[in-house]
């Protein structure tokens, strides 16, 4: 298993804090590979609360100095608009997700239709690389899983 598969395991693990939205994320320090947060979607208090901003809320009151520091985040699925942004406004150098937006969209899930590369794409001067489809199918599963337990609810 190589770091990427490695980490988005653990995503996959947070997820399963939030059976029903499985948005699990994680920063890593990617020069130590030091885990610095760790989130999973809390939209059931707050509607802004995705996974990637609450592994960026915990990063920013955890008092680490990240100056410096080339920060990687994993997340379960691709960050949309809202989290790309904050994303780029955290300085995070390198995303790697496992579901896609598209993905998402095609198993039923509600998206906004902005990929996290024409965020990117739409912001010169912003640094940030993506690395997609890590552990895809295990993250695809978790949210057809998701989906078909909500429809069988319905
Ligand atoms: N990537 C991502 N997409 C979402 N769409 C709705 N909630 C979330 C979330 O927490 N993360």
């Amino acid at each position: 298993m190589n770091d990427h598969e490695h980490f988005m395991r653990r995503a996959i693990a947070l997820a399963a804090n939030a059976p029903d939205l499985p948005f699990g994320a994680l920063i890593v320090d990617g020069d130590s590979g030091t885990i610095l947060s760790e989130g999973w979607n809390k939209t059931s208090l707050n509607p802004m609360w995705h996974g990637e901003i609450d592994a960026i809320n915990g990063l920013a009151s955890s008092g680490v100095v990240i100056e410096g520091k080339s920060l990687v985040l994993y997340t379960t699925a691709e960050p949309c608009p809202m989290c790309q942004a904050a994303i780029l406004w955290s300085g995070i150098e390198t995303v790697v997700f496992g579901t896609s937006i598209r993905s998402l969209q095609r198993l039923g899930w509600r998206q906004i239709d902005i990929l996290a590369e024409e965020v990117i794409r739409r912001s010169p001067g912003w640094n940030c690389t993506l690395i997609d489809g890590v552990l895809e199918q295990d993250c695809d599963d978790l949210f057809q899983k998701a989906m078909l337990q909500r429809v069988s609810f319905e």
